[in-house]
């Protein structure tokens, strides 16, 4: 990545395309339009598109705007949400042609909004890792239904082995569900003994809030794995990665 002028000790970023120090960003419904400009500025520092929950099913000029990203070298996958829209209605197989039919290379297997069980999301993270590379989420949707750290780490484990690239934890677009309280406040005892089974770059922890963003950065380091960002928080975000926005500045100075 090319910066445009020199400053000494900046932690060190990982470069595209990276394994660690994702930044995983939700599109909502931008047009093509707003998709350029988005590249045009934050292309450079976004590793991944996930077109949120099933708005591809509604989104005008869906092909062209893959093409857009296809042609930034920026992968992109379908929410979880229209995976399970599928799988409820017994559509595994259109799936993956749908998959297909939109040349997809990524797709998202989640349990959100639909009760499956877990050996039977696992099938199907096996049978689609072998057409696109898989992501995984573990959480609900549901704030009422919370479930013991020993079975995330359960969860999570028995999905990297199924053939999950990456696991994701569940926030949704408000980060208040799954890792967070109702009040975005992070479960701090959760996502500790996470980390002390799961490793850390195999996680994509979604953290769509800036206060979420540096608690993370804080925790992992600049290379934390964060999902379901704003397009127009990817650049603000950078800055909180390189120590260069007042909620993390004394955080990286103290570490040298
Ligand atoms: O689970 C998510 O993070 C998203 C967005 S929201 O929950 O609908 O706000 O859903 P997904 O289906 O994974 O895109």
């Amino acid at each position: 990545m090319s910066l445009n002028y020199t400053l000494n000790n900046i932690p060190e970023r990982t470069i595209k395309p990276r394994d660690k120090g994702i930044t995983m960003v939700m599109d909502k419904g931008l047009s093509l339009r707003q998709a350029e400009d988005f590249l045009e500025v934050a292309g450079i520092h976004t590793d991944i598109i996930k077109l949120g929950w099933a708005t591809s099913f509604v989104t005008p000029n869906l092909e062209e705007k893959l093409k857009l990203y296809k042609e930034a070298n920026i992968p992109v996958y379908f929410g979880g949400t229209l995976f399970e829209a599928f799988i409820v209605r017994d559509q595994f197989d259109d799936y993956r042609r749908t998959l297909d039919k939109f040349g997809m290379e990524y797709a998202e297997v989640s349990d959100g909004s639909i009760d499956i069980n877990h050996e039977e999301k696992c099938q199907f993270i096996s049978k689609l890792s072998e057409q696109v590379t898989v992501i995984s989420e573990v959480g609900s949707k549901d704030a009422t239904k919370i479930f013991a750290p020993y079975k995330w780490i359960q969860l999570m484990q028995a999905e990297i082995n199924a053939g999950s690239w990456k696991v994701i934890a569940e926030a949704r677009e408000g980060g208040n569900v799954g890792i967070y309280r109702d009040s975005g406040e992070v479960r701090q005892g959760l996502v500790d003994e996470i980390l002390t089974q799961i490793p850390e770059e195999k996680i994509i922890w979604e953290a769509p809030q800036k206060a979420q963003q540096v608690w993370f950065i804080e925790l992992i380091g600049t290379n934390v794995n964060l999902g379901n960002i704003a397009p127009a928080e990817v650049i603000p975000l950078e800055t909180i990665r390189l120590g260069l926005r007042g909620d993390t500045f004394n955080h990286f100075l103290n570490q040298k």
